[in-house]
């Protein structure tokens, strides 16, 4: 008996580069198919599943216990066939990568595992590169020059952070690195998704001429260890005015350390909750949904960067806290 083949996208790129966006704009547009999606996180506590758009349920599955490229291969495959077993109603599969994932052994994962192999083929690896950190990235972390090669589709995205002129030097770059992907320039990842969902663009053959080890053995990975994601908690109410000072504080302090920081945060009679987000030196914060009633009003941050120091990192967010 036949039975449907699901295609597979895998939506990288580097910390704070967009891929978030851009999943939400595959959740939230309207192009026909209803998605699964697999977000693997950086450390243990799922912020980020918080950033995603609420509405797809039983759909969403999180793996924040381990990066999916590594250490968490096995669940990886377990989680794609529990769809299967449950007979879980989608039409396409997307996993985000964490910022720090090589993708080609996840990619491998999907053609070398016979049982995955049955049900699933890759559609696509999509990268999402930031014009503005790229050079700092590709110098401070290996991951992102494996981000750019691997991919068939890539989104230079963030293009409104930098000149007119420097985004041909940027593209060129990507070039030097993956001459034959499928470019696109993008802000907030606004891409049309017919042009990243479906395009069966993944060509085994081709790349197992580029690389035939491809299709041999599981490529090693490892990270760099100095890299570590620091999680903190609050139950009082924050002054905004003192968190922003804060940030500055660890900007100046810790700049060249600190490559991600995100959180919801619980301000003092703000009846929403707040999203903060940074990359590198860049940050904002914007009104998320209201707390829901029996939701417990709490900020949660998470930093992610080298020897981060989290005593001085809490004592700072304890400073935030409102005067009654
Ligand atoms: N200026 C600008 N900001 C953007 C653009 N795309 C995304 N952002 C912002 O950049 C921040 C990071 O975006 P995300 O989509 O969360 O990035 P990510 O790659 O999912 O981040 P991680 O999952 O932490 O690695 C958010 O504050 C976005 O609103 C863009 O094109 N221009």
């Amino acid at each position: 008996m036949s039975h449907k083949e699901y295609p597979v996208t895998v939506v990288t790129g580097f910390l704070g580069s967009g891929k978030t966006t851009l999943l939400n704009r595959m959740l939230s547009e309207n192009h026909g198919k209803k998605i699964a999606v697999i977000l693997n996180e950086i450390g243990d506590v799922n912020l980020d599943s918080e950033l995603v758009v609420q509405s797809i349920g039983e759909e969403l599955k999180i793996m924040n216990n381990g990066c999916v490229c590594c250490t968490v291969r096995g669940d990886l495959t377990k989680i794609c066939l529990d769809l299967i077993a449950k007979k879980i109603d989608f039409d396409h599969l997307v996993i985000e990568t964490t910022g720090m994932a090589d993708p080609s052994p996840v990619a491998q994962t999907f053609f070398m595992d016979e049982n995955l192999r049955k049900h699933f083929f890759l559609d696509a690896v999509v990268t999402v590169v930031d014009a503005k950190h790229i050079d700092q990235n590709l110098s401070e972390i290996k991951e992102t020059q494996d981000q750019i090669g691997f991919a068939d589709v890539i989104l230079l995205n963030k293009i409104d952070t930098i000149k007119e002129t420097e985004i041909a030097v940027v593209e060129k770059k990507i070039k030097q690195i993956n001459s034959i992907a499928r470019i696109f320039k993008t802000i907030n990842s606004n891409i049309q998704i017919p042009e990243v969902l479906g395009i069966n663009a993944f060509d085994l053959q081709a790349r197992a001429e580029l690389n035939p080890d491809i299709t041999k053995e599981y490529h090693e990975h490892n990270h760099d260890d100095a890299i570590q994601s620091i999680y903190l908690e609050e139950t009082r109410p924050l002054d905004m005015e003192r968190l922003n000072r804060f940030m500055q504080l660890v900007i100046a302090e810790l700049g060249n350390q600190v490559l991600r920081y995100k959180g919801v945060l619980n301000v003092k009679d703000e009846p929403n909750r707040i999203v903060f987000q940074g990359v590198h030196t860049t940050m904002g914060s914007n009104e998320d949904r209201p707390w829901g009633a029996s939701e417990e009003r709490k900020t949660r941050m998470v930093f992610i960067g080298r020897h981060l120091p989290k005593e001085v990192l809490e004592e700072g967010l304890s400073l935030c806290v409102a005067k009654q």
